[in-house]
């Protein structure tokens, strides 16, 4: 038998659909699984680049493509015949991109987001909006969604870096054959059927990475970062258990792991936008300085949305948010988050 990174899979095809730096980096692992690996790119000048190159120079520099990875300008070649679409652009464009691939779906093929965060006014996970979409239209069935989650910076996967996630199906036992797919001797990958917990965390531990940025970049201590932590996880706990998500999940990879990471870990696009604010620059200046996403930015709006229609409170996400979309001073919003009336734990 082959052991699980070394097994020949040329017969089963996958698609991945965004070629930015996590898409890349799951088609290079997937490709090197020996899958035939079609990466979807929108923009048909860094798709020629990534054929020209056999490396993302602009993402993921340094790591040469296998053969069985095809960049790809069309979605056509990337779903027709997939045994599993990976999803992997950015929030704000999912919606859009994921209507054009339903006409193009087959009966019983499985997607799998790989993105993490909220759409902003319908406040929805990507599985949601993927349910809202599929549930408009007739000509397809039997679609599996799920979700890849947990800490995992795409350059650290990429050059091979022990990493543990956790991969999500309401079906539980289809989750454990997804898992089998994205497997290898250096990605472990745990299965769940706790859709909901898995993309909550997922998309909020980027307002929790911000927040911490935000207060190294004031130059506080570790104090500072494990209260942070501790206390970002307890405010996506409560956000999540009041949609139903299984409270076991915040404590899990997705959940503290994925926190943890963006945290503290400098390859952190979330961290630095905090980084960047703390030390003074304004929201604007940070997002011209930045060529990748931090979906943060924007999650924190959805996140702002949806806890004030629950009635959930969540004081460190109302001060990223007073910080990014009402230019309050960073050491005010800390100094406010200090000062609030006493609590019990
Ligand atoms: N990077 C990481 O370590 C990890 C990222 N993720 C998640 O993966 C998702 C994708 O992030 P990541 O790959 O890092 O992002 P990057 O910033 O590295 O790349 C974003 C990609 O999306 C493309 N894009 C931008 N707008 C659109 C659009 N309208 N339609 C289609 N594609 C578009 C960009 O193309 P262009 O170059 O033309 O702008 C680029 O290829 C995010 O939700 C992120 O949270 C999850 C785990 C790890
Ligand atoms: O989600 C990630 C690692 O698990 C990547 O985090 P950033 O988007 O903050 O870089």
């Amino acid at each position: 038998m082959f052991p699980m990174g070394k097994m020949m899979n040329k017969s089963i095809k996958i698609g991945v659909i965004g070629a930015g730096s996590w898409g890349t980096a799951l088609a290079i692992l997937l490709a090197k699984k020996g899958y035939l690996v079609n990466l979807w790119g929108h923009n048909d000048s860094h798709v020629s680049r990534l054929s020209k190159d056999r490396e993302n120079r602009k993402y993921l520099p340094g790591i040469i493509f296998p053969q069985s990875l095809h960049p790809e300008s069309e979605l056509d070649p990337c779903i027709d015949g997939a045994d599993t679409v990976v999803m992997v652009v950015p929030s704000h464009s999912y919606r859009t991109v994921f209507q054009k691939i339903i006409p193009l779906l087959s009966d019983n093929q499985r997607i799998v987001t790989a993105v993490k965060g909220i759409e902003n006014d319908t406040l929805m996970t990507m599985t949601q909006v993927m349910e809202q979409e599929l549930a408009c239209f007739s000509g397809v069935q039997n679609i599996g969604l799920g979700v890849l989650s947990g800490p995992s910076f795409a350059e650290e996967v990429a050059r091979e870096i022990p990493t543990a996630v956790t991969l999500g199906f309401k079906d539980i036992e289809m989750a454990k054959e997804v898992q089998k797919i994205f497997g290898t001797e250096y990605f472990r990958v745990y299965a769940s059927s706790d859709m909901v917990g898995l993309e909550i965390s997922a998309a909020l531990k980027n307002i929790i990475a911000i927040a911490t940025g935000v207060c190294d970049g004031l130059g506080y201590g570790l104090n500072t970062r494990a209260a942070l932590i501790t206390r970002g996880l307890a405010e996506i706990t409560r956000l999540g258990t009041a949609l139903k998500a299984d409270v076991a999940t915040f404590s899990g990879l997705s959940g503290m792991g994925d926190l943890i990471l963006t945290c503290t870990g400098n390859l952190s696009r979330n961290r630095n936008v905090g980084l960047k604010l703390g030390s003074g620059k304004s929201i604007e200046q940070v997002k011209s300085e930045m060529n990748m996403v931090a979906e943060g930015i924007k999650t924190t709006k959805s996140v702002y949305d949806l806890a004030a229609k629950m009635g959930i409170e969540m004081p460190i996400l109302e001060q990223v948010y007073n910080i990014i979309y009402r230019n309050k001073n960073c050491s005010e919003a800390v100094k406010d988050l200090l000062n609030r009336e006493l609590k019990v734990e």
